[in-house]
């Protein structure tokens, strides 16, 4: 994958193997760090991606209400500690004067777009409701993120299970009105709540 230096992440994460005190000649472990630099080549792949390399497509269909994609299985990985955060991302949108709409597939697209790369949750989920209304020019966008954070499950203060929700709203989402109309179809209602 094009931008990421794979051969200067397989020198660090032998260093981490020296580091920790592990033998990384050993036959488990020989292939982990040409591994490990494939594994975070797709992992940060948005680093080298722009969300308008993936949301080319768009459609005038007229249509001028809420588009809303729930559950978008999130994985990201925590600018902090470099260990995962996972959950779901809801993204809905209020088409803009022309009614440009774009495949719903795209939605999950650019979610990808900035999920792959060191992050904080805040900050993915401002990318993702800033890159909607600069691309698509909408009345409106809600962005939604659901996420357990393994820093804080599996190290550190160690609470499994708690999940971290943030929220961003641009345009006509920042009315209470359509607000609270998208946050009750993403939390509730839905065959799988
Ligand atoms: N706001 C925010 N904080 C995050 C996110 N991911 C991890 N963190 C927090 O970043 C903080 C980093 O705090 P530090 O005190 O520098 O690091 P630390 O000593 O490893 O902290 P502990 O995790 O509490 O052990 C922790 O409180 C994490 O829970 C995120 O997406 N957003
Ligand atoms: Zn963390």
């Amino acid at each position: 994958m094009s931008g990421i230096d794979q051969p200067r992440i397989e020198a660090a994460v032998r260093e981490i193997l020296l580091a920790v005190g592990e033998d990384p000649d050993r036959d488990g472990l020989r292939d982990t760090p040409a591994r490990v630099a494939r594994s975070y080549a797709e992992i940060f792949a948005g680093m080298h991606q722009e969300a308008e390399d993936v949301m080319g497509v768009s459609f005038d269909l007229g249509h001028d209400e809420m588009v809303l994609v729930r559950d978008i299985p999130v994985y990201s990985t925590c600018e902090h500690h470099l260990v995962p955060f996972h959950g779901m991302a809801h993204i809905g949108y209020i088409p803009g004067g022309e009614g440009r709409v774009t495949g719903l597939s795209k939605l999950a697209r650019l979610v990808e777009v900035y999920a792959r790369r060191p992050q904080v949750q805040e900050r993915l989920t401002t990318q993702v409701a800033d890159a909607l209304m600069r691309i698509l020019e909408p009345l409106g966008v809600i962005t939604v993120f659901e996420c357990e954070h393994l820093c804080m499950s599996m190290r550190g203060v160690q609470k499994p299970g708690a999940t971290t929700i943030t929220s961003a709203v641009r345009g006509q989402f920042r009315e209470a009105t359509s607000r609270s109309e998208a946050m009750s179809l993403i939390m509730g209602g839905g065959h799988s709540r």
